[in-house]
């Protein structure tokens, strides 16, 4: 019988403080996560070590309470009054591959100086002023996150073979990274629903660390091989166009974040690494986090309770950072350029600046 095929689960443990771990332990890491790459673009990362998991948890809870709100608190804080980008999209406002995404969320930005909401992207960003706490436990996950960023990239610099002058220049476009978060919740889709929680697509920075709540079968992967067992999805039509793979489910597991890798590592890896597509389907159903007044209750199990929160954060290069093909990977490979070079911040602008469908939603991808 086929086992369930399930993505590598790597302990960035060593790396963390490699002043407690050998040589050997952190080259374990680094290969796995090299491999990983070549092979899937994804990977599971144990983060055990580094965070607690209450903390993640009470953001999926901040971001229920914020979701839970009535929609015209939800909108005080719409992208519209900003740079169309930072900011709240309503359920449906966001557009993947010309369909509505069947949710609702908040995007957060790096802070720019001398912030102009007129120009993409340059606005501030809009944080909710209820629940209370909601900034103050979202700021402290950024700079975790952002900390993070910069332990995965060195692994992943060792994983590469770099030399240590091609990790610093490497280093030196990601030490300011343009980080993007993202606070998404995906109520089930209904069975009649002309397309997904959120559409096929790749991601187009970095890295992404995505941390979700416990429902399972909801983000897929996918693997554009065919000898794997495959997640039965059906009536759903394919999204990888004349593609041979399957979709496998990258369900949550405890202590681990699920990490993917983004556009710019293609460049940097002259197409070695390939980002991966992936895509939610939350039919809703097995998790359950039910408020506490009994008013409340009635009102959230009747409308909420089957709400999947999701929380990438997205580190990306610095916004002037410029992505081509790393010296070091050239001449191991011994291949020559197949990918040109791009300012990072004119790519992402490319990308949301531009991404409006004619009724005025927004295109991510
Ligand atoms: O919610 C998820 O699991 C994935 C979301 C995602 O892929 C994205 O926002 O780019
Ligand atoms: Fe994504």
């Amino acid at each position: 019988m086929q086992l369930p095929f399930q993505l590598p689960i790597i302990d960035i443990g060593p790396y963390l403080d490699p002043t407690q771990s050998s040589s050997q332990e952190r080259a374990v890491v680094s290969t796995a996560l090299h491999d990983a790459c070549v092979e899937y673009g994804f990977f599971y990362l144990d983060i055990s070590k580094y965070v607690d998991p209450s903390e993640p948890e009470e953001l999926t809870r901040l971001a229920r309470e914020f979701f839970f709100l009535p929609q015209e608190e939800k909108d005080i804080i719409s992208i519209a009054n900003q740079d169309n980008a930072r900011g709240y999209q309503r359920l449906k406002e966001n557009v993947t591959n010309g369909k509505a995404d069947n949710h609702e969320g908040i995007d957060f930005y790096r802070p720019v100086e001398n912030p102009d909401k007129l120009k993409p992207l340059w606005g501030e960003n809009q944080w909710p002023s209820a629940p209370g706490t909601f900034r103050q436990k979202y700021e402290q996950w950024i700079e975790k996150m952002k900390k993070l960023g910069i332990v995965v990239m060195e692994a992943m610099a060792d994983g590469l073979g770099l030399a240590d002058d091609d990790w610093k220049e490497l280093r030196a476009q990601v030490d300011d990274s343009f980080w993007v978060m993202r606070v998404i919740g995906y109520p089930p889709l209904p069975n009649d629903y002309d397309g997904f929680s959120c559409g096929a697509h790749k991601d187009y920075g970095c890295l992404t660390l995505l941390y979700a709540d416990p429902t399972r079968s909801a983000l897929q992967v996918f693997l554009p091989k065919s000898d794997f067992s495959v997640a039965e999805v059906d009536g759903l039509p394919n999204e990888n166009g004349s593609e041979e793979g399957v979709w496998i489910n990258a369900d949550p597991i405890p202590g681990c974040i699920v990490c993917n890798i983004g556009e710019m590592w293609e460049i940097w890896t002259n197409g070695l690494y390939k980002s991966t597509l992936h895509r939610v389907i939350h039919r809703g159903s097995n998790y359950r986090c039910v408020p506490r007044t009994l008013q409340d209750r009635f009102r959230y199990l009747v409308t909420f309770s089957h709400h999947r929160v999701s929380i990438p954060f997205f580190f990306e290069p610095n916004f002037n950072a410029n992505v081509e093909p790393l010296a070091g990977v050239l001449a191991r490979t011994g291949h020559a350029k197949v990918y040109g070079s791009v300012i990072y911040g004119d790519f992402l602008l490319g990308k949301v600046g531009s991404n409006f469908t004619q009724d005025g939603t927004r295109s991510r991808y």
